[in-house]
């Protein structure tokens, strides 16, 4: 279909449905502060008043840079906000904080957009985009402004006005005129301020195929030679850097862009990503190319990881399933799998988990001749409440290995499986947790790793240790050597009243271990503590003929000592 002619389908702009955006906002912000906030449409005391709000926001704006320490790279967008979430703003805002940058949002038009393209697009009025600009611009640092979609020649012209008088270290500009779906996103008269304007400040421009078509007046572009020459073309408008975007170009078994920075082309290739899930690429592409600026990265390098963030994305969300249209957004997190798996147990920890803990040992099961897969399998058979693997010996790709077997196993019997001490393996195999012991890596950075959901329980032997355990964000406590042990060597034992000790000093549920056995874990449970809510037991359970007996007959005197205790 003709440019002009999708114009009139779908540009709906001037029947606007939101009648005046501004007005239901400034209401809602009248009634949420009360009817002394400054706002729209006010008279001339008003506006005096809102330059002294303002330059006073300057001043502190300004202060708080030279005071800070800690300056967190920014990108402000400027852009539309798209409802399905796949591009527009809300990509550019998942994309800056999947690469660690600070995101600010102007608005500039709200699409009622979804999978299967745009049903509506409502432009905001230059002069609140204007305001918008203002406010950010005027308080906040930014290093690199993005620019999306710019459905209107005014809102370019404030948007340069804007630029002109808020300096920041770089522009990328993402010319978007036409949707994934065809539909039109900006009207044909925002050429000439692209032109004129715009593109001359430009650090950075990147038309897919179909806008640098447009660009040059509609030549079209069919190969990466033809991509070449447009980037040259284009740069002669004013960018300083072009990048023709290939994603959609015909018949490449490769996804190729071509980067032009006025003297050197360099041809960024990845294969071709076969999905339906390439929504929002261009305006993820683009943000993550200013995140990259923002932090310090130069222009070529920026580009080149931008370019491998997408490719990964893209792969990793390849057969994801949200919408039913044929444009599909990504994952930009490279989340969404993990969490639809792991969701599957609806508890993230219970206490009473701790009941029957079991940890394994290679060791031992090598001794006895199976598998550890077989061994967890009798184990939860048996009555274990939660598992822990203990794989001191193994190597990194083994230990996945088992870890991925055991996670399956346990998640069929509904218990929680932690890893001990890898972080990085219970991440690869989204494990419901991990186990650290003092001097393993920190429960506070373990938890900055792994999020809030999952679950750390943290060795600890003296209240000092528990409560520190309890600021760290962990879940449980694991204290001990309550006896001997051969499986721990030279670990001190600290008996029946230093498990007592740290239990009556800890806030977070306990778990006894060390040298645990059906002999004598009647009389651990019997220290009639509330907070202690089970023991851990390695060698009761692994080093022994039959894994599901030694189980059950645990399992079996532990419910009987817990239910005695609250008779
Ligand atoms: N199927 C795909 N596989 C791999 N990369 C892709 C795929 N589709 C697009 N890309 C990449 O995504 C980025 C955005 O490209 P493109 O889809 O052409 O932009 P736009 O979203 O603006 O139309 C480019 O780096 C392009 O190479
Ligand atoms: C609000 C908004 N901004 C940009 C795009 C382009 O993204 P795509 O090319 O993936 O459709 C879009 N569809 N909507």
């Amino acid at each position: 279909m003709a440019y002009a002619q999708l114009l009139s389908c779908h540009f709906n702009c001037q029947n606007s449905r939101l009648s005046n955006p501004v007005q239901v906002a400034s209401e809602v912000f009248r009634q949420s502060r009360g009817s002394s906030f400054l706002f729209r449409n006010s008279d001339t005391t008003q506006k005096n008043q809102r330059r002294i709000v303002m330059n006073m926001q300057e001043e502190r704006a300004s202060k708080a840079v030279h005071d800070s320490e800690m300056r967190i790279p920014h990108v402000l967008t400027v852009a539309g906000s798209d409802s399905g979430a796949g591009a527009g703003i809300q990509a550019d805002l998942k994309a800056c904080a999947a690469r660690r940058v600070y995101c600010s949002t102007v608005i500039t038009a709200v699409t009622a957009q979804n999978t299967a393209g745009v049903q509506g697009v409502d432009i905001v009025p230059e002069e609140f985009v204007a305001e918008q600009l203002q406010s950010v611009l005027s308080d906040m640092h930014v290093d690199v402004v993005k620019t999306g979609m710019l459905p209107s020649p005014g809102i370019v012209k404030v948007l340069c006005q804007s630029l002109r008088k808020f300096q920041v270290r770089a522009l990328v500009v993402d010319p978007v005129m036409v949707s994934t779906s065809g539909d039109i996103l900006a009207s044909p008269s925002v050429l000439a301020g692209f032109r004129e304007e715009l593109l001359p400040m430009a650090d950075i421009l990147t038309p897919n195929i179909k806008e640098a078509s447009v660009l040059l007046g509609g030549v079209p572009l069919k190969s990466v030679s033809d991509m070449r020459s447009a980037s040259k073309l284009i740069r002669d408008m004013g960018p300083r850097n072009v990048l023709v975007k290939g994603g959609d170009l015909p018949d490449s078994l490769e996804a190729i862009d071509v980067f032009f920075d006025g003297e050197d082309f360099f041809e960024m290739h990845s294969p071709r990503v076969n999905t339906r899930n390439t929504h929002g690429t261009g305006c993820t592409l683009a943000s993550c190319i200013a995140a990259e600026l923002a932090k310090g990265s130069s222009m070529l390098q920026a580009v080149k990881v931008a370019k491998r963030y997408i490719e990964t994305a893209l792969d990793y969300s390849r057969d994801i399933v949200i919408g039913n249209g044929s444009q599909g957004p990504f994952d930009h997190f490279l989340a969404l799998k993990n969490i639809s798996q792991s969701s599957l147990r609806q508890d993230r920890f219970n206490p009473n988990d701790l009941l029957l803990y079991a940890v394994t040992d290679s060791g031992m099961n090598r001794k006895w001749g199976r598998s550890i897969a077989d061994a967890v399998t009798a184990a939860v058979e048996g009555g274990a409440t939660i598992v822990q693997l203990r794989e001191k010996e193994a190597e990194t790709g083994d230990f996945l290995d088992a870890a991925k077997i055991c996670l399956k196993i346990c998640r069929s019997y509904g218990v929680p499986l932690l890893i001990n001490d890898r972080i990085d393996v219970a991440l690869a195999c989204d494990a419901d947790g991990v186990h650290v012991g003092q001097s393993d890596m920190p429960a506070r950075v373990a938890r900055t790793l792994l999020g809030p959901e999952k679950i750390i329980g943290v060795s600890c032997k003296t209240p000092e240790q528990a409560q520190q355990a309890w600021i760290d964000g962990a879940d449980y406590i694991g204290c001990g050597g309550v006896y001997p042990t051969n499986t721990k060597e030279n670990n001190r034992t600290i008996g029946l009243d230093g498990l007592k000790a740290v239990c009556l000093a800890s806030k977070l549920p306990v778990v006894a271990i060390g040298g645990i056995a059906s002999s004598n874990a009647r009389s651990v449970i019997e220290i009639g503590v509330p907070n202690l809510k089970g023991v851990a037991v390695v060698s009761a359970l692994f080093d022994r003929e039959c894994v599901l007996t030694e189980t059950r007959n645990l399992h079996t005197l532990l419910c009987e000592a817990a239910a005695a205790l609250t008779k």
